[in-house]
Order: structure tokens, then sequence, then C-alpha cells
């Protein structure tokens, strides 16, 4: 199906090409973006009569940007929102989350990845990067939802070598059975937890399966100082160099996605931008944890590819890349002392453009051939009330709820708020039970 926009405010993200289009348009034929352009001279309205487009979304008062990226989340961990608050991670895995996550049944992760993807689409999250169990039951979400999942199974060994080829055959599953299913919108990974869960040598071995199949890897890394400390004590020097020694971050086979990244030194941040190595920056997660405050400007004038992550609802509590990106430029401004520190367009590229370089690299930017993943942001409220620059807009006064229509892959998930793919009340309801039963069982066997 053809699909023609016009009227919109357009932020393309496209750093080679034209950034705004204050009357834009732009037509999509099948899943692709086939144009994009001005509209002041009504080019639209005369495409759409030539070539006979029988959808036309008029987009007066809203933006038309790049659907955002959440590149670092656990999914099916929605049904534990609000299960366990206020501690610190070792403390809040160890004693709470883990024990809740041993009652997990495949039909738990369904219904909470399906309010995952549901939440996802209403805050305007065209593709995420996933890292949890039962991944099977996530892909069907993703089916079904309609938008992109980059899929890892979250591997734990605890140096267990026989665990660790279990943890990796379940893996090799996942990316066998799904890696480019429905029409390339599921990717896979492989997803060895972190450095202070799983060895060097199983890591090692998450590596090479990974560049075996010719997919990505995603790991938690130097989220804790805790995290930091451990390393120093038992190897004598941090979990990045501990993997480079094994070549982890080496990314001219397959992309290297690494989470939270709060406790680097200015020398891992100078291997990461030499290795290519994707960040995906959790603020919120951190700041609740309180794991501290990663350095991101420094990342970023190193040449650090930067992106944003929700991280899992249990530690958020939501998905909303709309707060993350507020988040993101307020703490780093306050954490350097530099109110000029992370401006607001350097965090919607980290929602957008960066993103897309470890999920898709035919997204993330509005541009003619690019995939057509777009969303548009109400700007006809209150809270949009003037705006100057777009960019301050999304980042300072926005919030996810704004995210009116959604596309993926040329399909309309959401139109005018009415999401399209799903019966949202039966996902609520679903979602609700299973998450207040996988409590129940959990307490049961405390
Ligand atoms: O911030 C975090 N740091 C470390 N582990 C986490 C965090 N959030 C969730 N998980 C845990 O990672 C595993 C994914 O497969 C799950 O056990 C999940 O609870
Ligand atoms: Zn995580």
């Amino acid at each position: 199906m053809s699909i023609l926009i016009k009227n919109a405010y357009i932020a393309t993200m496209d750093k080679d090409g034209t950034s705004e289009i204050p009357n834009g348009f732009l037509l999509i034929e099948d899943n692709l973006i086939s144009q994009i352009g001005d509209n002041s001279n009504g080019a639209a309205d005369k495409i759409a009569a030539d070539k006979g487009i029988g959808k036309v979304i008029d987009a007066e008062g809203a933006i038309l940007m790049p659907g955002l990226s959440n590149t670092h989340t656990h999914l099916g961990m929605t049904l534990l929102r609000g299960y366990a608050d206020d501690m610190a991670l070792k403390d809040w895995l160890e004693k709470q989350i883990w024990p809740a996550e041993a009652n997990l049944t495949a039909e738990d992760v369904y219904w909470g990845s399906l309010l995952g993807c549901l939440e996802m689409i209403r805050s305007g999250t065209t593709a995420f990067c996933d890292m949890y169990f039962f991944m099977d039951e996530t892909a069907k979400a993703v089916e079904k939802a309609g938008i992109r999942g980059c899929l890892s199974y979250g591997m734990i060994e605890f140096g267990d070598a026989e665990k660790g080829t279990k943890e990796l055959a379940v893996n090799e599953k996942l990316v066998s059975d799904w890696q480019g299913k429905a029409n390339g919108r599921i990717t896979t990974m492989f997803g060895p937890h972190a450095p202070n869960t799983c060895s060097q040598a199983f890591i090692a071995r998450a590596k090479e399966a990974a560049e075996k199949a010719g997919v990505g890897v995603h790991i938690h890394v130097l989220e804790t100082e805790a995290e930091l400390n451990y390393m120093k004590e038992n190897f004598d020097m941090c979990s990045v160099h501990h993997l480079d020694a094994v070549d982890f971050w080496n990314t001219s086979k397959v992309p290297v996605l690494a989470a939270h990244c709060v406790w680097m030194s200015d020398g891992d941040i100078k291997l990461f931008a030499e290795k290519g190595v994707t960040v995906s920056h959790n603020p919120i997660s951190n700041m609740k944890l309180a794991s501290g405050i990663a350095p991101i400007q420094k990342m970023l004038d190193a040449g650090v590819i930067v992106a944003l992550g929700t991280d899992g609802c249990a530690s958020n509590n939501n998905l909303s890349l709309f707060e993350e990106m507020k988040t993101a430029a307020l703490l780093q401004k306050v954490g350097t002392m530099d109110p000029t520190a992370l401006p607001a367009k350097a965090v919607v590229e980290m929602a957008t453009v960066s993103g897309a370089q470890v999920i898709d690299k035919q997204t993330g930017v509005l541009k003619t051939g690019g995939k057509a993943d777009m969303i548009l942001v109400d700007v006809n409220k209150a809270n949009a009330a003037p705006i100057f620059d777009v960019y301050s807009h999304l980042v300072y006064a926005a919030a996810g709820s704004d995210v009116k229509t959604m596309i993926v892959d040329g399909k309309i998930l959401m139109e005018d708020y009415n999401v399209l793919v799903m019966d949202e009340e039966e996902v609520m309801k679903k979602a609700k039970e299973c998450a207040y039963s996988l409590a129940e069982r959990a307490k049961q066997k405390e």
C-alpha cells in the first residue's frame, strides 16, 4: 500500500540531507520512503492525484520524524513494573528479581512482551534491542505488534562451562528460528548477561558464535561501581579491558552493543571509540538504582556511538524514550555542572540515528530509499505552544503520549491515537493477570 503524508513539520535527522522541512510531504511505497520534500507549493496533492494514492494523512499540527529506538530492554519485565523498587542493583537482582523470574512461564513473557510493544507504540518507539528469557514469545509479540525487535537471549553462566553450553544452544536456536523473520523486522543477537555474571571464556564463546552466525552481541557492562571493584579484585582490570583481552569489542564482523557503561575510564572510552562499540545509555535506570552517571558527553566528544535505552520496566518503570531523552540531557548537565552538555539535538540523534546503527541501518533517518519507520508527534497541544526549536520541544517539553501515529515497515500501527494491531484491553487484562499470578507464585516459594 502507498501512503502519502502531507503538511507535516519534518525533522529528517539526516545529517547528509535537509534536516528540517517546515511544510513537508513524504511518500511511502511498499515498505520504503520513495519521496520526501517541500509541500509549500502543493506538491503532495499533485502526487496523490497522479499516482492515485488511496491513503493520504494530513499531518497539519504534527512533527514527522523517524521512530525512536530503545536499545536496551528486558521486555517481559513489564510484568515486574513496580515489583521491587528503591534497592541497589545487586540486592534488587538477587533478592527480588531473579527469584521472581524463576517462576516465569512462556505465557507470562508473551503477554508481558505484547504489553511492552503496546507501550512502545503509544510512546513513539518503533524498534528495540531486547535481552530476556522465553524469547520465542517476545518474537511472536513483535511479529504481531508490527514493530522492529532485535532479540537476544540473556545468557547467565556463572563460570559453569556446562551451563554455558546449554545457554549458548538456546541463543543459537533463537538466531536460527527468527533471524530476518517478519520481513526483516525481527533480528537477533547473542546476549551474554554481564562480565560479573559470565566468565571471560564464556563471553568469548558467545562472541565467536555471534560472528559465526553473522549477528551482533548485547551485554551489560560497568553498570555499577561494585562490578568495577569485583573485576579489579579478581582480574586486576576493569570489565572493558578484561573483555578486550579476548577481542570482544571488535566490531569488524558484527555489531557490539554495550548497555549502561557508567563506570568507564577515559581509556575505556577511547577503546570503544576506536572499536566502534555502540553504547546504550540508560539514565533513568542508572539513577533509580543509584548506579551513577555515565560520562556521555565525554563519550560523544571521543567519537563513541551512543544510543538510548530504558532498561527493563522494573528499574525505570516505563518504556518512554521521551522521558529518557529529557533525563539524559538533564543528568549530563548536572553531572558535569555544565548546562551546555548534551544539547537537545544530540539527544534526539541518540534516540534515532545512533540507535538504528545496531538495529537496522536503513532506519533512524527519514530519507529516500530508507525503510518507512516513522512517527507523528502531536503539537496541537498546550505543552507545544509555542515551539521555537523542534529538538528543544521533543526533548524538554514533549511526552510519549503526544505520539499520535506510527508507521513501521510501511504499515500503519497506530493512527490518530488508535492502535490498529492489537486489542489493547485484552493485552492489558492478560498482562495484569500474568503479573499478579507470577507475584503470587514467587511469594509462595519464599
Ligand atoms: O540493569 C540491569 N542490570 C543487570 N541485569 C539486569 C538489569 N535489568 C534487568 N536485568 C536482568 O537481566 C536478565 C536479562 O536476561 C534478567 O535476569 C533481568 O532481570
Ligand atoms: Zn538491563
